[in-house]
């Protein structure tokens, strides 16, 4: 069976994913398209090859009756509502990260997708199929440091448009951390400190960069981030984890080492397009065979929620300059935990 997927929102990401769904990966073809941006959409339609029908509404894409499932890929305030649609239609939905920008939004798909009793819903953390995080998740697992006692990380982008502001260091970019986190310490969070220290004047008027965010685990474990998205430098992702009898570290991308013209080192990328490029693939080609099966197999509509409401805390810490708890319901039977 060929998976006939629709995009909805054709930006960034969502021409990345349409190229690789279309082209690249096994089992699926892009047949519709949607994005507020007509004209452009169907410029990406034509000028890429796919030549996918370009459908004025969301909801078009989602009714169309050739449309088997559904990648969302718009902006994330857009998610909730088209996430919501995709479940009232009974279609397997791909949301990009964030699921919904509250946690009272990632709260309502929750409840509707227990309501339908079928899971439809994949976010797309992709860091989780990533091999150097796979790595260090089976490492961690097989107890090789021992117990894991902290976590040292660091999510570093060269520099983020005028656009992005304020609390988007958090939903935008922290948010992977808060997912991945969870996933490598088989874990959940307790408590939460946001530390904004002195300022980069490489960053735009809107955004306060870098800043801490410290997070307490269930099991006691600590762990700090630095999120600094105005670096300059390259495009550099890093987490170390303390154990009880060594650390183990996220492996670097494969970057030949050159010594030459007196000087030696490896290169840093500067474009989570490339950083991560075959995590998406591997996801997305994961997402096509599980939901031909009729399966969610990568995190869900769960995750979501608890990535969302930990960022909401995130924003009332950092606000309120307070340590302050992370309250999160105990995880429904409907989402036991895959494997
Ligand atoms: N997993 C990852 O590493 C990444 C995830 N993302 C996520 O993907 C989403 C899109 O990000 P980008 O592609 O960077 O943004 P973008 O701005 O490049 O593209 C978003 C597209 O969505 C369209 N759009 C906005 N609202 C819409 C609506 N209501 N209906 C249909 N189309 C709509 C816009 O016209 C635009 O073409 C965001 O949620 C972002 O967080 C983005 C980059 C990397
Ligand atoms: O999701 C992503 C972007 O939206 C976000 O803006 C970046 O900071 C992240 O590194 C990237 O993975």
């Amino acid at each position: 069976m060929t998976l006939r997927i629709g995009i909805i929102g054709c930006g960034g990401i969502g021409q990345e994913h349409a190229r690789r769904l279309h082209f690249k990966l096994g089992g699926a073809q892009v047949v519709a398209i949607n994005d507020i941006d007509v004209a452009a959409a169907t410029q990406f339609s034509e000028m890429s090859g796919i030549k996918a029908r370009v459908l004025d509404s969301d909801q078009a894409v989602i009714d169309a009756p050739d449309v088997d499932a559904l990648v969302v890929a718009s902006w994330g305030p857009a998610h909730e509502e088209q996430v919501l649609a995709c479940i009232k239609a009974g279609k397997p939905v791909f949301c990009e990260k964030p699921l919904a920008v509250t946690a009272e939004g990632a709260r309502r798909i929750v409840d509707a997708e227990v309501q339908a009793g079928r899971k439809l819903v994949q976010v797309g953390f992709m860091r989780r199929y990533d091999a150097g995080y796979r790595a260090l998740k089976q490492t961690l697992d097989a107890g090789t440091v021992g117990d894991a006692l902290l976590v040292h990380a660091a999510h570093r982008n060269p520099a983020v448009p005028e656009m992005y502001v304020g609390d988007m260091s958090i939903t935008d970019t922290f948010i992977h951390e808060i997912d991945v986190f969870r996933w490598l310490l088989n874990d959940d969070y307790v408590s939460v400190q946001v530390i904004e220290g002195r300022k980069t004047r490489n960053a735009h008027a809107g955004l306060h960069d870098p800043i801490t965010v410290l997070l307490e685990t269930r099991q006691g474990v600590r762990i700090d981030t630095e999120i600094f998205v105005a670096c300059r430098f390259g495009y550099d992702i890093q987490c170390h984890v303390v154990g009880e009898t060594g650390v183990a570290s996220l492996p670097e991308p494969m970057s030949v080492p050159l010594r030459s013209n007196a000087r030696q080192g490896t290169g840093i990328l500067m474009d989570w397009k490339l950083r991560f490029i075959e995590s998406y693939d591997v996801e997305l080609q994961d997402w096509i065979d599980a939901t031909v099966r009729g399966e969610v197999a990568g995190p869900d509509a769960w995750d979501g929620y608890v990535a969302s409401v930990t960022a909401e805390a995130c924003i009332e810490a950092r606000r309120t300059k307070q340590i302050l708890p992370i309250a999160l319901p105990e995880r429904p039977a409907f989402y036991a935990r895959q494997g």
